[in-house]
């Protein structure tokens, strides 16, 4: 594959702390994900994502992560978190992703794909999700959460898409580079692999990141 001459999108996901989501800005990321799926360890209520979004810097995205909740849990984080887009990873359809008046991301789980079908599950996802804006492809199996630092096969990337692509799962920053040069996302997401505890990034390893996505843009090949 070639390289190509943009810059590579980042995005951290899963901020808990305003002071996380102030460096967060000052590195250069360029979205920050706030998550409202339950169970998940990194969990926020609207109030508190709000709080976090009144505070952000301009010109950085705030991204809101859904799995399986309902019309109405969506509509309340989009009322009071003004998130710029939607992020869904459980089994909601086009119609629902599509139906908040936000443009949206569609999660898809890697796990244990076959790499001979990657044309064919671009079709599919193309057919399955048209109104996506981008797929954010993930190292969790089909109805399993994410943000669990479980790396995919990335020669199973599905090609021929047509539409940006986010590639996650078992990111950081000593794997992001290689992630970077062999698969030339649009962007990347991370959430445990910047972390020192769920939810709770690590000022170091945010930084190691960033530096290590920006080394492989200026790559040559
Ligand atoms: O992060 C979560 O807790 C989460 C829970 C339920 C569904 C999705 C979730 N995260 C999705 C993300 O976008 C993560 O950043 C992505 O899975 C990568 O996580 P990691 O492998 O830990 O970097």
């Amino acid at each position: 594959m070639s390289k190509t001459l943009f810059r590579t999108r980042i995005k951290f996901c899963g901020m808990t702390r305003a002071g996380d989501v102030r460096l967060a800005s000052e590195l250069g990321v360029d979205a920050v994900g706030f998550v409202f799926a339950e169970g998940s360890p990194r969990r926020l209520q609207p109030e508190e994502a709000r709080a976090m979004r009144n505070a952000m810097e301009p010109l950085v995205d705030a991204v809101a992560l859904f799995k399986d909740n309902s019309a109405d849990e969506v509509r309340a984080v989009v009322k009071q978190v003004r998130p710029s887009l939607l992020q869904f990873h459980g089994a909601e359809d086009d119609a629902f992703c599509k139906g908040f008046g936000v443009p949206y991301i569609k999660g898809i789980p890697m796990r244990g794909l076959d790499p001979t079908q990657r044309a064919q599950h671009a079709i599919q996802l193309l057919m399955k999700y048209p109104g996506a804006s981008a797929f954010l492809f993930d190292g969790h199996a089909e109805g399993q959460p994410g943000g669990t630092g479980e790396v995919f096969d990335w020669s199973t990337v599905p090609t021929g898409l047509g539409k940006p692509f986010v590639l996650a799962g078992g990111l950081r920053p000593d794997n992001v580079f290689d992630a970077v040069i062999s698969t030339l996302p649009w962007g990347v997401d991370v959430a445990s692999g910047i972390e020192s505890a769920p939810g709770i990034k690590d000022g170091d390893k945010m930084r190691r990141f960033v530096e290590e996505v920006r080394r492989a843009d200026c790559h040559p090949d």
